[in-house]
């Protein structure tokens, strides 16, 4: 049983990168081909690629593009330094250029672009088989409930975690997806996301799928929750303490709280370049904050247009805080999922980093 996402979300095409634009969903399917790094960078920060591990799959093959210009050590390091600085808070970007690095650096030049763009696609296979090995460890999670409920298991999730935000079948959305192959009747209800609203991406792979999905407004997460209506939540993440607290998509902290205070369990599913033993705890994660635009407009299909444009929401000038991500303490989550299987927060890191400090 597996699940094989519809497109790819990021290939090799000769010196080319092409990715699904995700700016375009869930509207219009789009291609875009990236030559040079600036192409890479600028998809990164615009959100044409987004999704911690596929931001790092995306970040190592821009590297090999930059490389294909100019492979020196100061080209190499500034490259690093300026993919680094795309997007603070997803570590998969870090890890995929330290990775990178470790490859690249001892060569000489000559030989880094063809060392590169193998690395670039070592990384790629490396994360659509985490994402598979994360479904794996879900799927025993909605079995269970679904045999001890005998009705569909109803699951909430919140931004985008599926095939779209990675380069195989998602992290969050993974367990879901084999559980619907499985035959298992699910009922998926995805919160908007605003302000960029990653939820409808969600809303738009589940449907393509088959997979019965419910949008709702964020703010009607709470009440869900509150009145039984909601088994599990199912969520991932861009970034893992060590001790297990998780940042990932801002109204994620809300949900946990909410699923605590009325005892569902809250999952995180996450691939092991998502964890940074250099945090000790969350607050050492630092948090992205974005634009004003993001949440002075919403982006949408007006008719007769070719793609999505941005309305403004209001007339008025407006200060605006727009932090990207929340941090959801370990002591909520009921467990991390991995590629190496389910562990309580605080010991994930610890099962997957056993030779690290602690
Ligand atoms: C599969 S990780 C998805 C993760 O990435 C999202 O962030 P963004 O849309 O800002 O790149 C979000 O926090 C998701 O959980």
């Amino acid at each position: 049983m597996s699940f094989t996402p519809p497109l790819a979300t990021l290939r090799r095409d000769g010196n080319a990168v092409v990715i699904l634009d995700q700016t375009g969903l869930p509207w219009r399917v789009v291609e875009r081909r990236l030559t040079t790094l600036e192409d890479v960078l600028e998809a990164i920060v615009a959100m044409r690629v987004r999704g911690a591990p596929l931001i790092g799959v995306a970040a190592a093959h821009g590297l090999a593009l930059a490389l294909e210009r100019d492979a020196s050590d100061a080209a190499l390091e500034a490259a690093i330094a300026r993919l680094l600085a795309t997007r603070p808070t997803a570590v998969n970007l870090r890890l995929a250029l330290e990775a990178q690095r470790t490859v690249l650096a001892p060569l000489p030049p000559s030989e880094r672009p063809v060392a590169a763009w193998r690395e670039a696609e070592r990384q790629r296979r490396d994360d659509a088989a985490r994402c598979e090995a994360i479904g794996r460890a879900g799927l025993p999670w909605i079995e269970t409930l679904a045999r001890r409920l005998g009705r569909p298991v109803r699951v909430l999730t919140h931004c985008n975690a599926g095939w779209v935000a990675t380069c195989g079948a998602g992290t969050a959305l993974s367990p879901i997806y084999l559980a619907h192959a499985a035959g298992i009747a699910l009922e998926v209800f995805v919160s908007e996301t605003r302000p960029r609203n990653q939820g409808l991406i969600t809303h738009w792979e589940l449907t393509q799928a088959g997979v019965p999905a419910t949008l709702i407004a964020d703010d009607a997460a709470g009440l869900l929750i509150a009145q039984g209506d909601i088994d599990l939540v199912l969520v991932g993440a861009d970034r893992i303490a060590r001790n297990g607290d998780v940042a990932n998509k801002i109204g994620t902290y809300l949900k946990a709280l909410a699923a605590h205070a009325h005892g569902v369990p809250f999952l995180v599913a996450a691939p092991a370049t998502t964890f940074d033993p250099a945090c000790p705890d969350g607050a050492a994660i630092p948090i992205e904050e974005r634009a004003a635009d993001e949440v002075l407009t919403v982006a949408g299909l007006p008719p007769g247009a070719n793609g999505p444009v941005p309305v403004r929401l209001t007339p008025l000038p407006a200060r605006v805080r727009n932090p990207a991500f929340d941090l959801t303490p370990a002591r909520w989550i009921t467990a991390i999922l991995t590629e190496t299987g389910a562990w309580p927060a605080p010991l994930a890191a610890a099962k997957l980093f056993p030779e690290s400090d602690r």
